[in-house]
């Protein structure tokens, strides 16, 4: 059990409140004119990972006090709890135990006294055995061809990470092409499956309930869409796989046990990938390069587990974002990456925090007066940087921004890299220093614009600058990397709610919607009109029904 404490309550969060009025009108360029340590200070490095997290408005009293609040909200009792395999996931009765996915240094661990790590491994074996056929080729469809396209049908966690993993290593493909199939809006399947041949195509069933409408959906046109070149359903074992902790609907899909890779209750759906969820991942890129981002996660495992608050990169991370989110009203966090290969990573991190921490009930089950968790989102630089930074630089709203880069590039073509990190660099820059009247003006006169001008313009040029942002420098974008990058974010919004006093791991707001739908979908199977609803719902379905 976490303990319940408000986090309202706490000391550090009083003190905070009477900090935050002593920097609230503090600017970052006189934190950093007035110390010349201040960069190296709030730096922290782990393994191939440089986190420069001085362009925050914080000093080292913030940094104390936001340390002491996730103590006193029992940051450290969380953190042993989770590892421990206690059930954290109360309103479910589960444990939250994805870091045993990746406990690559197997040591046992145990929940309701039992060490998971049998079964783990040898699902791992399972996957490393699956997918060595399939890339080499060993594994023949029911014509005797070899695999060459490998379609992952499912949503949300069962779509996200692997979609976003392997378009972030796609350096690292193997010659197994990689689809995924999500919307259930007929387009996504037809789409992908245009050009695909059936005698080498194999499908990936991934859901964790094996009962979601879209990835049914999806996975019964995939098999009607099979059927109709390869006729008999003896060919469907040769070419359909499961992933999913329910094996009786798996079996009334029509999947034989022994194509169904397993993963159990004690794994949140958008912390899957890690399981045989991971499987189109594993296909993709291969066994020992899923094993590497294995391996980098349980190393932010470690890390997480036993550093020091004050250098626990997760944890300080998730501290920066209550300061913002509580203190300065912050209301969404910016994911930044400028790596044209991680374009899906803020959209992961969409499911991976909003669907943990977007909660309006505090643990003890009272309605919360403070904020929880932040609207994600992002897209690569450049990019952004001609969509959406004028707001960021220049707008009336607070975007704390995570801007992630890699040293070292992929493709190392002409003068393309530098040109990218340039920018990465200088964006933080001119976030935090702004641009003031006086730069503004002298500008304009050495441009030799008159008076009258200047005047009329100057106050639309001027940057106020102190916008925060942390910058995080990898090496290289590679397997382990990316494995040590995706936990190290797991675990900031696993303290982030600790410290908001709420239940990261259940979703129970998704459950609304789909109720909701399955009462109309019935509704539009005829030409009645329906009054059934609100006049807004009814209108809406009785005019979709003159459309059609
Ligand atoms: O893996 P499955 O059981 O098909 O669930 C898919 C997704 O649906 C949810 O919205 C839960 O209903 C996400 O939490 C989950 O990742």
């Amino acid at each position: 059990m976490l303990k319940q404490v408000n986090p309202t309550s706490t000391a550090a969060w009083k003190a905070l409140e009477a900090h935050f009025n002593s920097m609230k009108d503090v600017h970052m360029k006189d934190l950093f004119d007035t110390d010349a340590s201040r960069a190296e200070k709030f730096s922290q490095t782990f393994e191939d990972i440089f986190v420069d997290y001085s362009k925050n408005i914080i000093n080292d009293e913030t940094m104390k006090l936001l340390l002491d609040l996730a103590k006193e909200t029992g940051v450290a009792e969380g953190i042993q709890s989770m590892f421990n395999g206690e059930h954290i996931n109360e309103t479910e009765d589960r444990a939250v135990f994805h870091v045993a996915l990746r406990n690559q240094s197997n040591q046992p661990m145990k929940v309701d006294g039992e060490d998971v790590m049998v079964e783990v491994n040898h699902v791992l074996r399972q996957m490393k055995e699956f997918t060595t056929k399939v890339i080499s080729g060993e594994w023949k469809g029911y014509s005797g061809k070899s695999i060459t396209d490998v379609v992952n049908i499912g949503i949300g966690g069962s779509d996200l990470g692997p979609y976003m993993v392997t378009e972030a290593l796609k350096p690292y493909a193997t010659d197994v092409n990689i689809h995924y199939v999500s919307n259930v809006d007929g387009t996504h399947i037809s789409e992908t499956l245009k050009g695909l041949d059936p005698e080498t195509t194999m499908f990936i069933i991934a859901s964790k309930t094996f009962t979601t409408q879209e990835t049914m959906t999806n996975a019964n046109s995939a098999r009607e869409w099979f059927l109709k070149a390869a006729k008999s359903e003896n060919h469907i074992m040769m070419h359909f796989v499961a992933l999913s902790t329910n094996e009786e609907k798996v079996r009334e899909f029509g999947i034989a046990p022994e194509n169904m890779f397993r993963f159990w209750d004690w794994v949140g759906g958008r912390y899957s990938l890690w399981s045989a969820i991971g499987l189109s991942i594993a296909c993709n890129i291969g066994y020992d390069n899923f094993e590497e981002v294995l391996k980098g996660a349980h190393a932010m495992d470690n890390h997480f587990k036993t550093a020091e608050f004050e250098e626990n990169l997760p944890v300080i991370l998730a501290v920066l974002g209550v300061w913002y989110n509580n203190f300065f009203g912050a209301e969404s966090h910016a994911l930044l990456p400028y790596d044209q290969y991680m374009h899906r990573f803020a959209a992961y991190f969409q499911q991976g925090d909003m669907e943990s921490n977007g909660k309006y009930v505090d643990r003890s089950g009272k309605p919360v007066d403070y904020q929880t968790g932040p609207i994600i989102w992002g897209e690569p630089g450049t990019n952004g940087q001609h969509a959406f930074y004028q707001l960021i630089h220049q707008g009336t709203k607070l975007i704390p921004a995570d801007f992630i880069a890699p040293a070292v590039s992929q493709n190392p073509i002409g003068d393309h890299h530098p040109k990218l990190l340039s920018n990465f660099f200088a964006q933080t820059e001119a976030l935090m220093t702004g641009k003031s009247e006086e730069v503004v003006v002298a500008e304009f006169k050495a441009a030799g614009k008159s008076d009258a001008e200047i005047e009329k313009l100057k106050t639309f040029k001027v940057f106020e600058g102190n916008r925060p942002t942390n910058s995080i420098l990898m090496k290289k974008l590679t397997p382990f990397t990316l494995g040590a990058l995706i936990a190290m974010y797991e675990h900031k919004i696993f303290v982030q709610g600790v410290m908001w006093n709420i239940f990261s791991f259940d979703q129970w707001g998704v459950e609304l919607g789909k109720q909701l739908a399955n009462k109309i979908l019935p509704e539009l199977t005829n030409e009645d009109k329906v009054e059934s609803h609100d006049s807004s719902t009814n209108q809406l379905i009785n005019k979709y029904k003159e459309m059609r």
